[in-house]
């Protein structure tokens, strides 16, 4: 399914404006990510999108072509996930799958068939007839995307489905979910402020800050070309590396650094992994600490320009706190954006 979202906005009564006028297209069966800091909106428009909350007059929200925003959530055919997954814990799994069947007053031998299609789709053969308690996080998670998947909705629509799991199984998790929604092959929107949630699940993700999308892309365009400081900063942690632009030229305390174009007025960035120990490099830094971590070293540099600057270091070893070392950032590695940008986010 196709959706349209245009100039969506939410005042709630007392003035919050939760949602800027927001437009936004989802191909069918894709799968998109509304990342953002806590406050920003992202629960908002999922629930505008879902009729869960009616959006400030003007608003148009097209499933497939057809106006759905008039209709009240049980006629648009959503399918929802929630971060506490609202299952009946002392329901078998089946049940729990099949409730929402039973509400629709489908014929039983209907529902049988589709909750088995869904149980072998989510391989919870094994755990069908146990009941929820009786299940780890993880299944509990499929248990809850089977039961919103078995009504065969248009859309699937996901809050944060992975926060009531602990750090270790959520990362698992993650690709079991990205391959269980393209299995579906639903259209999907999910929500989550863990950058590297969004990165791993979706298609295209849309960074939100202050009620607005700042940018919208895919995983790899959001990374590399971020359009504004905060999708820099929010996405792969860019760090603003202050100092004076002249030209093409960035002028830092600890040196100068050549830029892949000219950038007048505007503010440099750049990420740990792009700043490099490196002999012939033309800045030059104190070593204020080394954190090994297995595949490299995170080194914190002072010097270079007002605050201390983040290293990935890869190599077999590092410098030792309190040596000084040259540092190099290629000219690509460095992201100019405008320094507005900020301000606006
Ligand atoms: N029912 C409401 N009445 C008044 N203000 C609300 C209501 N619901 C949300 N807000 C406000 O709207 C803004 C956006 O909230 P929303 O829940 O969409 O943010 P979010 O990005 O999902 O944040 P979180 O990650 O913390 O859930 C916030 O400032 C919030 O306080």
């Amino acid at each position: 399914m196709t959706l349209i979202l245009k100039n969506i906005a939410k005042t709630f009564p007392g003035g919050t404006r939760a949602l800027l006028p927001t437009s936004l297209e989802i191909a069918g069966g894709e799968i998109v990510s509304l990342l953002g800091p806590s406050g920003c909106g992202k629960t908002t428009l999922l629930r505008i999108i879902a009729g869960l909350q009616t959006p400030d007059p003007g608003a148009e929200i097209r499933f497939d072509g057809e106006d759905v925003a008039a209709l009240p959530v049980e006629k648009r055919k959503v399918g929802m996930v929630f971060q506490s997954y609202a299952l009946f814990p002392n329901m078998p799994v089946r049940g729990n799958i099949g409730y929402g069947l039973k509400m629709q007053r489908l014929p039983k031998a209907e529902i049988a068939a589709r909750v088995d299609e869904v149980i072998a789709l989510c391989r919870l053969e094994a755990y069908a007839d146990r009941p929820i308690g009786a299940l780890s996080g993880g299944q509990r998670q499929r248990v809850a995307l089977a039961r919103a998947f078995a009504p065969r909705p248009r859309i699937l629509l996901l809050d944060e489905p992975l926060s009531a799991l602990d750090a270790a199984l959520r990362t698992e998790l993650r690709g079991e979910l990205a391959a269980l929604l393209r299995q579906f092959g639903i259209t999907a929107i999910f929500v989550t402020h863990d950058q590297d949630e969004a990165m791993a699940i979706a298609d295209r993700v849309a960074v939100m800050s202050h009620g607005r999308v700042a940018q919208i892309g895919t995983p790899e365009a959001l990374y590399r070309k971020p359009e504004t400081a905060f999708v820099a900063r929010f996405v792969g942690n860019a760090m603003p590396l202050g100092g004076r632009i002249g030209k093409d030229r960035l002028y830092l305390p600890g040196g100068v650094l050549a830029l892949a174009a000219p950038a007048d007025g505007k503010q440099a960035f750049v990420r740990a992994e792009d700043v490099r120990i490196d002999p012939e490099g033309p800045l030059t830094a104190r070593v204020e600490t080394v954190t090994f971590l297995g595949t490299h070293y995170r080194i914190v540099l002072s010097g270079i320009t007002k605050d201390p600057l983040h290293a990935l270091h890869s190599g077999l070893s590092a410098p030792k706190t309190g040596e000084t070392v040259k540092v190099s950032i290629a000219p690509e590695a460095i992201l100019t954006l405008s320094a507005e940008d900020e301000k606006a986010a």
